[in-house]
Protein backbone atom coordinates (compact mmCIF):
# COMPACT_ATOMS: atom_id res chain seq x y z
CA UNK A 1 0.00 0.00 0.00
CA UNK A 2 1.12 3.27 -0.57
CA UNK A 3 2.53 5.08 2.37
CA UNK A 4 3.01 8.90 3.17
CA UNK A 5 4.77 9.90 6.32
CA UNK A 6 3.87 13.55 7.49
CA UNK A 7 5.21 15.68 10.10
CA UNK A 8 2.36 16.92 12.33
CA UNK A 9 3.10 20.53 14.00
CA UNK A 10 0.45 21.70 15.90
CA UNK A 11 1.87 24.55 17.78
CA UNK A 12 0.48 26.81 19.51
CA UNK A 13 -3.31 28.49 20.20
CA UNK A 14 -5.72 26.93 17.96
CA UNK A 15 -3.24 25.06 16.47
CA UNK A 16 -3.30 21.98 18.94
CA UNK A 17 -7.02 21.47 18.51
CA UNK A 18 -7.74 22.19 14.59
CA UNK A 19 -4.99 19.31 14.12
CA UNK A 20 -6.63 17.10 16.79
CA UNK A 21 -10.08 17.70 15.23
CA UNK A 22 -8.71 16.88 11.75
CA UNK A 23 -5.89 13.87 11.72
CA UNK A 24 -9.05 11.60 12.27
CA UNK A 25 -10.62 12.92 8.70
CA UNK A 26 -7.37 12.84 7.07
CA UNK A 27 -6.72 9.21 8.74
CA UNK A 28 -10.33 8.12 7.36
CA UNK A 29 -9.76 9.43 3.78
CA UNK A 30 -6.83 7.56 3.50
CA UNK A 31 -8.65 4.52 4.85
CA UNK A 32 -11.43 4.58 2.55
CA UNK A 33 -8.96 5.81 -0.77
CA UNK A 34 -6.45 3.15 0.00
CA UNK A 35 -3.09 4.86 1.09
CA UNK A 36 -1.47 4.87 4.49
CA UNK A 37 -0.47 8.18 6.46
CA UNK A 38 2.55 7.63 9.07
CA UNK A 39 1.91 10.78 11.26
CA UNK A 40 4.94 12.05 13.20
CA UNK A 41 4.28 15.03 15.95
CA UNK A 42 6.66 17.38 16.84
CA UNK A 43 7.20 20.54 18.60
CA UNK A 44 7.10 23.85 16.86
CA UNK A 45 6.43 27.51 18.19
CA UNK A 46 5.99 28.65 21.32
CA UNK A 47 5.32 25.65 22.73
CA UNK A 48 8.35 24.62 21.46
CA UNK A 49 10.42 27.34 23.33
CA UNK A 50 8.69 26.11 26.70
CA UNK A 51 9.56 22.61 26.28
CA UNK A 52 13.21 23.21 24.45
CA UNK A 53 14.12 27.10 24.41
CA UNK A 54 13.89 26.81 20.54
CA UNK A 55 10.61 27.61 18.64
CA UNK A 56 12.25 25.00 15.84
CA UNK A 57 13.75 22.80 17.59
CA UNK A 58 16.49 20.43 15.59
CA UNK A 59 14.91 17.17 16.43
CA UNK A 60 11.46 18.64 14.68
CA UNK A 61 13.51 19.62 11.99
CA UNK A 62 14.76 15.97 11.36
CA UNK A 63 11.20 14.48 11.51
CA UNK A 64 10.50 17.26 8.96
CA UNK A 65 13.15 16.10 6.59
CA UNK A 66 12.70 12.40 6.88
CA UNK A 67 8.47 13.42 6.31
CA UNK A 68 6.87 13.92 2.84
CA UNK A 69 4.84 16.76 3.91
CA UNK A 70 4.64 19.26 7.11
CA UNK A 71 1.01 19.41 9.00
CA UNK A 72 1.24 22.75 10.59
CA UNK A 73 -1.46 24.22 12.76
CA UNK A 74 -0.51 27.58 13.85
CA UNK A 75 2.52 29.85 16.31
CA UNK A 76 2.98 32.60 18.19
CA UNK A 77 0.74 34.23 21.06
CA UNK A 78 1.14 37.06 23.53
CA UNK A 79 3.55 35.09 25.83
CA UNK A 80 6.49 34.96 23.07
CA UNK A 81 5.77 38.92 21.84
CA UNK A 82 8.73 40.34 24.33
CA UNK A 83 11.22 38.00 23.10
CA UNK A 84 14.06 39.15 20.68
CA UNK A 85 12.57 39.28 17.49
CA UNK A 86 14.24 36.58 15.73
CA UNK A 87 13.63 34.56 19.01
CA UNK A 88 9.46 34.57 18.34
CA UNK A 89 8.05 31.45 16.83
CA UNK A 90 6.91 33.18 13.68
CA UNK A 91 10.42 34.73 12.86
CA UNK A 92 12.28 31.56 14.27
CA UNK A 93 9.81 28.64 13.24
CA UNK A 94 7.69 29.04 10.31
CA UNK A 95 9.74 31.65 8.06
CA UNK A 96 13.15 28.95 8.36
CA UNK A 97 10.62 25.97 8.07
CA UNK A 98 9.02 27.90 4.50
CA UNK A 99 12.84 29.08 3.84
CA UNK A 100 14.64 25.51 4.95
CA UNK A 101 12.45 23.63 2.29
CA UNK A 102 12.28 26.16 -0.04
CA UNK A 103 8.42 26.70 -0.31
CA UNK A 104 8.33 29.45 -2.72
CA UNK A 105 4.99 29.25 -3.36
CA UNK A 106 1.84 29.32 -1.09
CA UNK A 107 -1.51 28.61 -2.58
CA UNK A 108 -4.34 29.81 -1.43
CA UNK A 109 -8.06 29.25 -2.91
CA UNK A 110 -10.75 31.31 -1.76
CA UNK A 111 -14.50 30.31 -1.71
CA UNK A 112 -18.09 31.65 -1.04
CA UNK A 113 -19.85 28.60 -0.30
CA UNK A 114 -23.78 29.27 -0.91
CA UNK A 115 -24.43 28.47 2.41
CA UNK A 116 -22.51 30.92 3.94
CA UNK A 117 -23.12 33.88 2.12
CA UNK A 118 -25.29 35.56 4.86
CA UNK A 119 -22.09 34.99 6.78
CA UNK A 120 -19.69 37.08 4.50
CA UNK A 121 -19.91 41.08 5.46
CA UNK A 122 -20.32 42.08 1.61
CA UNK A 123 -23.96 41.90 -0.09
CA UNK A 124 -25.09 38.35 -1.16
CA UNK A 125 -25.05 39.66 -4.88
CA UNK A 126 -21.56 40.44 -4.25
CA UNK A 127 -19.93 37.38 -2.42
CA UNK A 128 -21.90 35.40 -4.91
CA UNK A 129 -19.64 33.37 -7.39
CA UNK A 130 -15.82 33.83 -5.14
CA UNK A 131 -13.94 31.38 -6.16
CA UNK A 132 -10.32 32.53 -6.71
CA UNK A 133 -6.78 31.40 -6.17
CA UNK A 134 -4.00 33.75 -4.47
CA UNK A 135 -0.85 32.12 -5.07
CA UNK A 136 1.90 34.58 -3.02
CA UNK A 137 5.54 34.11 -3.09
CA UNK A 138 6.84 32.84 0.28
CA UNK A 139 10.35 32.93 0.52
CA UNK A 140 11.64 36.43 -0.63
CA UNK A 141 10.78 40.11 -0.59
CA UNK A 142 10.62 42.04 2.55
CA UNK A 143 10.38 39.10 4.91
CA UNK A 144 13.55 37.84 4.14
CA UNK A 145 15.39 40.65 2.85
CA UNK A 146 18.63 42.24 3.89
CA UNK A 147 19.37 44.15 5.94
CA UNK A 148 17.48 43.73 7.92
CA UNK A 149 17.13 44.82 11.70
CA UNK A 150 17.42 47.99 13.91
CA UNK A 151 20.09 50.24 14.21
CA UNK A 152 20.84 53.14 16.43
CA UNK A 153 21.65 56.32 15.47
CA UNK A 154 21.72 60.25 16.74
CA UNK A 155 18.37 60.63 16.26
CA UNK A 156 17.45 57.16 18.08
CA UNK A 157 16.19 54.11 16.76
CA UNK A 158 16.46 52.92 13.00
CA UNK A 159 14.32 50.03 11.90
CA UNK A 160 15.23 48.76 8.45
CA UNK A 161 13.41 46.26 6.38
CA UNK A 162 14.77 45.43 2.68
CA UNK A 163 12.09 44.36 0.11
CA UNK A 164 14.05 42.77 -2.80
CA UNK A 165 13.49 40.56 -5.05
CA UNK A 166 15.80 38.36 -7.98
CA UNK A 167 14.39 37.52 -11.40
CA UNK A 168 14.36 33.58 -10.32
CA UNK A 169 12.51 34.22 -7.57
CA UNK A 170 9.71 36.16 -9.53
CA UNK A 171 9.98 33.32 -12.53
CA UNK A 172 9.58 30.08 -10.77
CA UNK A 173 5.93 31.09 -8.30
CA UNK A 174 5.18 32.61 -12.11
CA UNK A 175 5.32 29.19 -13.64
CA UNK A 176 3.09 27.56 -10.81
CA UNK A 177 0.65 30.74 -10.92
CA UNK A 178 0.19 30.22 -14.72
CA UNK A 179 -0.28 26.74 -14.49
CA UNK A 180 -2.84 27.04 -12.41
CA UNK A 181 -4.35 29.83 -14.10
CA UNK A 182 -4.45 27.38 -17.10
CA UNK A 183 -6.68 24.60 -15.11
CA UNK A 184 -8.99 27.62 -13.93
CA UNK A 185 -10.66 30.33 -15.38
CA UNK A 186 -7.07 31.66 -17.25
CA UNK A 187 -7.24 34.89 -16.33
CA UNK A 188 -4.02 35.92 -14.01
CA UNK A 189 -4.00 39.24 -12.04
CA UNK A 190 -0.42 39.91 -11.03
CA UNK A 191 -0.81 42.47 -7.95
CA UNK A 192 2.25 45.25 -7.64
CA UNK A 193 2.94 48.64 -6.84
CA UNK A 194 4.89 49.22 -10.30
CA UNK A 195 4.07 52.72 -10.35
CA UNK A 196 6.26 53.31 -7.04
CA UNK A 197 8.25 49.92 -6.73
CA UNK A 198 11.54 48.98 -8.09
CA UNK A 199 10.80 45.46 -7.13
CA UNK A 200 7.34 45.55 -8.54
CA UNK A 201 8.85 46.94 -12.03
CA UNK A 202 10.96 43.30 -12.61
CA UNK A 203 7.70 41.67 -11.39
CA UNK A 204 5.64 43.18 -14.37
CA UNK A 205 8.44 42.65 -16.74
CA UNK A 206 9.33 38.72 -15.46
CA UNK A 207 5.93 38.15 -15.69
CA UNK A 208 5.45 39.27 -18.72
CA UNK A 209 8.08 37.62 -20.60
CA UNK A 210 6.53 33.69 -18.80
CA UNK A 211 3.51 35.06 -19.83
CA UNK A 212 4.58 34.40 -23.47
CA UNK A 213 4.73 30.84 -22.68
CA UNK A 214 1.05 30.64 -21.44
CA UNK A 215 -0.95 32.82 -24.32
CA UNK A 216 -3.81 31.13 -23.57
CA UNK A 217 -3.90 32.84 -20.35
CA UNK A 218 -5.34 36.40 -20.19
CA UNK A 219 -2.62 38.64 -17.85
CA UNK A 220 -3.95 41.66 -16.14
CA UNK A 221 -2.21 44.24 -13.45
CA UNK A 222 -3.10 45.94 -10.94
CA UNK A 223 -2.15 47.83 -8.10
CA UNK A 224 -2.29 46.74 -4.75
CA UNK A 225 -3.83 49.83 -3.33
CA UNK A 226 -6.63 49.18 -5.86
CA UNK A 227 -6.58 45.37 -5.91
CA UNK A 228 -7.48 45.64 -2.11
CA UNK A 229 -10.32 48.15 -2.72
CA UNK A 230 -11.15 45.82 -6.16
CA UNK A 231 -11.27 42.40 -3.58
CA UNK A 232 -14.46 44.05 -1.94
CA UNK A 233 -15.96 45.82 -5.00
CA UNK A 234 -16.22 43.08 -7.19
CA UNK A 235 -14.25 39.87 -5.57
CA UNK A 236 -15.84 37.49 -8.16
CA UNK A 237 -14.04 39.13 -10.83
CA UNK A 238 -10.46 37.44 -9.76
CA UNK A 239 -9.53 33.94 -11.57
CA UNK A 240 -5.72 33.53 -9.91
CA UNK A 241 -4.38 36.38 -8.36
CA UNK A 242 -0.28 36.02 -8.11
CA UNK A 243 1.40 38.82 -5.18
CA UNK A 244 4.69 39.36 -3.48
CA UNK A 245 4.91 37.64 -0.23
CA UNK A 246 3.86 40.92 1.78
CA UNK A 247 0.65 42.00 -0.61
CA UNK A 248 -0.15 38.31 -0.75
CA UNK A 249 -0.18 37.93 2.92
CA UNK A 250 -2.93 40.88 3.39
CA UNK A 251 -4.95 39.98 0.79
CA UNK A 252 -5.55 37.28 1.46
CA UNK A 253 -6.98 37.90 5.07
CA UNK A 254 -8.84 40.05 3.07
CA UNK A 255 -10.39 37.54 1.11
CA UNK A 256 -11.21 35.27 4.01
CA UNK A 257 -12.77 38.18 5.31
CA UNK A 258 -15.36 38.09 2.70
CA UNK A 259 -15.83 34.89 1.99
CA UNK A 260 -16.94 34.72 5.91
CA UNK A 261 -13.99 34.06 8.30
CA UNK A 262 -10.21 33.61 8.17
CA UNK A 263 -10.89 29.96 9.52
CA UNK A 264 -12.15 28.81 5.82
CA UNK A 265 -8.77 29.82 4.36
CA UNK A 266 -6.63 26.77 3.88
CA UNK A 267 -3.14 26.94 2.28
CA UNK A 268 -0.44 24.87 0.32
CA UNK A 269 3.26 25.67 0.74
CA UNK A 270 5.12 24.23 -1.95
CA UNK A 271 7.99 24.17 -4.16
CA UNK A 272 9.68 22.42 -7.05
CA UNK A 273 9.28 19.00 -5.35
CA UNK A 274 6.35 17.07 -4.35
CA UNK A 275 7.35 18.40 -0.72
CA UNK A 276 4.88 20.68 0.95
CA UNK A 277 3.73 22.43 4.23
CA UNK A 278 0.10 22.50 4.88
CA UNK A 279 -1.23 24.83 7.07
CA UNK A 280 -4.38 27.50 7.46
CA UNK A 281 -3.75 31.10 6.24
CA UNK A 282 -4.85 32.30 9.75
CA UNK A 283 -3.05 32.27 12.94
CA UNK A 284 -2.85 31.16 16.49
CA UNK A 285 -6.05 33.50 17.39
CA UNK A 286 -5.49 33.41 21.07
CA UNK A 287 -8.81 35.60 21.05
CA UNK A 288 -10.57 31.91 20.96
CA UNK A 289 -8.09 29.28 21.76
CA UNK A 290 -8.79 26.38 24.29
CA UNK A 291 -12.49 27.05 24.14
CA UNK A 292 -13.11 24.70 21.26
CA UNK A 293 -14.81 26.83 19.09
CA UNK A 294 -12.34 27.60 16.43
CA UNK A 295 -13.74 26.90 12.39
CA UNK A 296 -11.74 23.39 11.74
CA UNK A 297 -12.82 24.15 8.13
CA UNK A 298 -8.99 25.64 7.07
CA UNK A 299 -7.32 22.95 8.58
CA UNK A 300 -9.50 20.36 6.92
CA UNK A 301 -8.95 21.81 3.62
CA UNK A 302 -5.24 22.34 4.26
CA UNK A 303 -5.39 18.15 4.66
CA UNK A 304 -7.01 18.05 1.13
CA UNK A 305 -4.33 19.85 -0.20
CA UNK A 306 -1.77 17.73 1.11
CA UNK A 307 -3.40 14.90 -0.64
CA UNK A 308 -3.51 17.07 -3.65
CA UNK A 309 -0.38 18.52 -3.86
CA UNK A 310 2.06 16.28 -1.93
CA UNK A 311 0.53 12.76 -2.41
CA UNK A 312 -1.68 13.10 -6.06
CA UNK A 313 -4.32 11.26 -4.03
CA UNK A 314 -6.81 13.52 -5.93
CA UNK A 315 -9.65 11.15 -5.33
CA UNK A 316 -9.34 11.58 -1.12
CA UNK A 317 -8.54 15.47 -1.51
CA UNK A 318 -11.98 15.82 -3.80
CA UNK A 319 -13.96 13.45 -1.12
CA UNK A 320 -12.82 15.82 1.68
CA UNK A 321 -13.54 19.12 -0.48
CA UNK A 322 -17.33 17.53 -1.20
CA UNK A 323 -17.73 16.30 2.80
CA UNK A 324 -17.20 19.56 4.24
CA UNK A 325 -19.37 21.48 1.73
CA UNK A 326 -22.19 18.62 2.40
CA UNK A 327 -22.03 19.33 5.79
CA UNK A 328 -22.31 23.01 5.50
CA UNK A 329 -25.21 22.22 3.52
CA UNK A 330 -26.96 20.66 6.20
CA UNK A 331 -26.62 24.25 7.63
CA UNK A 332 -23.86 23.11 10.40
CA UNK A 333 -21.75 25.77 11.60
CA UNK A 334 -18.90 26.68 14.05
CA UNK A 335 -19.52 29.85 15.79
CA UNK A 336 -17.90 32.15 13.29
CA UNK A 337 -19.74 31.98 10.51
CA UNK A 338 -23.32 30.84 12.38
CA UNK A 339 -26.35 32.69 11.58
CA UNK A 340 -29.79 32.53 12.57
CA UNK A 341 -30.99 29.60 11.46
CA UNK A 342 -27.57 27.61 11.74
CA UNK A 343 -27.12 24.31 13.63
CA UNK A 344 -23.94 25.32 15.91
CA UNK A 345 -20.98 23.50 16.40
CA UNK A 346 -18.19 23.30 18.03
CA UNK A 347 -14.87 22.51 16.69
CA UNK A 348 -15.02 18.68 17.44
CA UNK A 349 -18.51 18.21 16.76
CA UNK A 350 -18.07 20.13 13.22
CA UNK A 351 -15.31 17.95 12.45
CA UNK A 352 -17.13 14.56 13.29
CA UNK A 353 -19.74 15.56 10.63
CA UNK A 354 -16.76 15.78 7.72
CA UNK A 355 -15.82 12.33 9.42
CA UNK A 356 -19.47 11.27 8.90
CA UNK A 357 -20.44 12.74 5.87
CA UNK A 358 -16.92 11.51 4.56
CA UNK A 359 -17.85 7.51 4.94
CA UNK A 360 -21.39 8.37 4.06
CA UNK A 361 -20.64 9.55 0.86
CA UNK A 362 -18.19 6.81 0.15
CA UNK A 363 -20.48 4.19 1.07
CA UNK A 364 -23.08 5.56 -1.60
CA UNK A 365 -20.51 6.25 -4.25
CA UNK A 366 -19.84 1.92 -3.86
N1 LIG B 1 0.79 30.75 10.17
C1 LIG B 1 0.87 31.17 11.41
O1 LIG B 1 1.28 30.44 12.29
C2 LIG B 1 0.42 32.55 11.70
C3 LIG B 1 0.62 33.02 12.98
N2 LIG B 1 0.14 34.25 13.32
C4 LIG B 1 0.30 34.61 14.73
O2 LIG B 1 -0.94 34.33 15.39
C5 LIG B 1 -1.09 35.22 16.51
C6 LIG B 1 -2.45 35.93 16.47
O3 LIG B 1 -2.44 36.82 15.36
P1 LIG B 1 -3.73 37.60 14.86
O4 LIG B 1 -3.27 38.81 14.20
O5 LIG B 1 -4.71 37.67 15.97
O6 LIG B 1 -4.30 36.70 13.66
P2 LIG B 1 -5.17 35.36 13.67
O7 LIG B 1 -5.15 34.91 12.25
O8 LIG B 1 -4.68 34.40 14.68
O9 LIG B 1 -6.64 35.82 14.08
C7 LIG B 1 -7.32 36.88 13.42
C8 LIG B 1 -8.82 36.78 13.71
O10 LIG B 1 -9.34 35.67 12.98
C9 LIG B 1 -9.96 34.76 13.86
N3 LIG B 1 -9.67 33.39 13.43
C10 LIG B 1 -8.51 32.90 12.98
N4 LIG B 1 -8.60 31.59 12.73
C11 LIG B 1 -9.87 31.24 13.03
C12 LIG B 1 -10.58 30.02 13.01
N5 LIG B 1 -10.01 28.88 12.62
N6 LIG B 1 -11.88 30.02 13.38
C13 LIG B 1 -12.48 31.15 13.77
N7 LIG B 1 -11.86 32.34 13.82
C14 LIG B 1 -10.56 32.39 13.46
C15 LIG B 1 -9.36 35.03 15.24
O11 LIG B 1 -10.23 34.62 16.26
C16 LIG B 1 -9.12 36.53 15.17
O12 LIG B 1 -10.29 37.21 15.55
C17 LIG B 1 0.09 36.18 16.44
O13 LIG B 1 1.08 35.72 17.30
C18 LIG B 1 0.54 36.08 14.99
O14 LIG B 1 1.87 36.43 14.77
C19 LIG B 1 -0.57 35.03 12.45
C20 LIG B 1 -0.79 34.59 11.18
C21 LIG B 1 -0.28 33.33 10.70
C1 LIG C 1 4.43 34.93 10.29
C2 LIG C 1 3.51 35.44 9.22
C3 LIG C 1 4.23 35.76 7.98
C4 LIG C 1 2.45 34.44 9.01
C5 LIG C 1 1.33 34.94 8.18
O1 LIG C 1 0.68 35.90 8.46
C6 LIG C 1 0.97 34.17 7.02
O2 LIG C 1 1.71 33.32 6.57
O3 LIG C 1 -0.10 34.45 6.45
MG1 LIG D 1 -1.04 36.18 7.22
Amino acid sequence: MKTYRVAVLAGDGIGPELVRATIPILRLASHLYGFELIFEEALVGGTAIEATGKALPPETLEICKRSQAIFFGAVGGKQWENLPPEKQPERAALLPLRKTFSLFANIRPVYCYPELLDASPLKPEIASGVDLIIVRELTGGIYFGQPKGKIYTEQGERAIDTLVYETSEIERVSIIAFEIALRRKKILTLVDKANVLESSVLWRKTVKEISKNYPDVQLNFLYVDNAAMQMVLRPSQFDVLLCENLFGDILSDEAAGIAGSLGLLASASIGSTKFGLYEPAGGSAPDIAGKNIANPIAQILSGALMFEYSFHEEAAAQAIKTAVGDVLKEGYRTLDIAKGSSRYCSTEEFADKVAQKLEENFKKQK
